[in-house]
């Protein structure tokens, strides 16, 4: 699989409506590093992180995924995304869901499970429906899920939510693993002290423009 060094967003705006979400993002995303991208409800996380994940369209403006270019369906086969809605099947149990995502990415699900399984430490509650699984059993199942394919850009859209402090624990070894393994992790996170000091970037935003920019 070819992976992303590098992501440059240049100029992006994305508007809904009348609502301008973001208003021409100037941004860097690095490989093997941490990106932390803080702001305020409503200034624009997600959907730049929606943006660089290729699920959102900018309005205007580019996006490079160096040195793979600015097709998103290239993109995309080297994105791991943990989002609020975990993509995941509800009725499927959490082993499923990751055996599922490995198949979609054209690896053998069962060394995929296994994997993932001892990585993340998946209990039995892994094998049950996701839908009886606690919130926090279901955000470790997300990133199980989205890490499967060892991704170059890992993207992480609130991923404290709903773990408990073993939870952040485990979390934060994960993204230092991620980091070291040489990925573009980026982070969204409403408890941005959490990751500061490992956070190589920040990108804060304020009404849909980056007001500070630091590496
Ligand atoms: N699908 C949509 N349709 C209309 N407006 C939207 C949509 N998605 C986001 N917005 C608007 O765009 C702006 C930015 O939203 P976004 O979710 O990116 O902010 P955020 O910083 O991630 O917020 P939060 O911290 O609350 O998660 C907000 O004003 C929001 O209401």
């Amino acid at each position: 699989m070819r992976t992303i060094e590098r992501v440059v967003a240049r100029g992006v705006v994305k508007t809904y409506g009348a609502t301008a979400a973001l208003r021409g993002v100037n941004a860097t995303i690095e490989a093997g590093r941490l990106t932390l991208i803080e702001g305020a409800n409503g200034s624009g996380k997600s959907t730049l992180l929606g943006i660089l994940g290729t699920v959102i369209r900018p309005t205007s403006g580019s996006l490079d995924y160096e040195p793979l270019g600015d097709d998103v369906g290239t993109a995309r086969g080297t994105i791991g995304w943990l989002s609020h809605e975990s993509l995941a099947y509800p009725d499927l149990s959490g082993r499923q869901n990751v055996e599922l995502a490995a198949g979609f990415h054209g690896l053998d699900a069962h060394e995929a499970w296994r994997h993932a399984e001892e990585r993340f430490e998946l209990g039995s509650f892994a094998l049950r429906p996701l839908r009886t699984c606690s919130r926090g059993q279901r955000q470790r199942i997300a990133l199980a899920r989205a890490l499967v394919h060892q991704p170059s850009l890992v993207l992480l859209d609130e991923p404290t939510t709903g773990l408990d402090r073993a939870g952040v624990a485990r979390l934060l070894a994960v993204v230092d693993a991620e980091v070291e393994r040489g990925a573009a992790v980026v982070v969204v996170s409403h408890e941005p002290e959490v990751f500061r000091e490992r956070a190589a970037a920040r990108l804060v935003l304020e009404r849909g423009r980056v007001v500070t920019s630091a590496s």
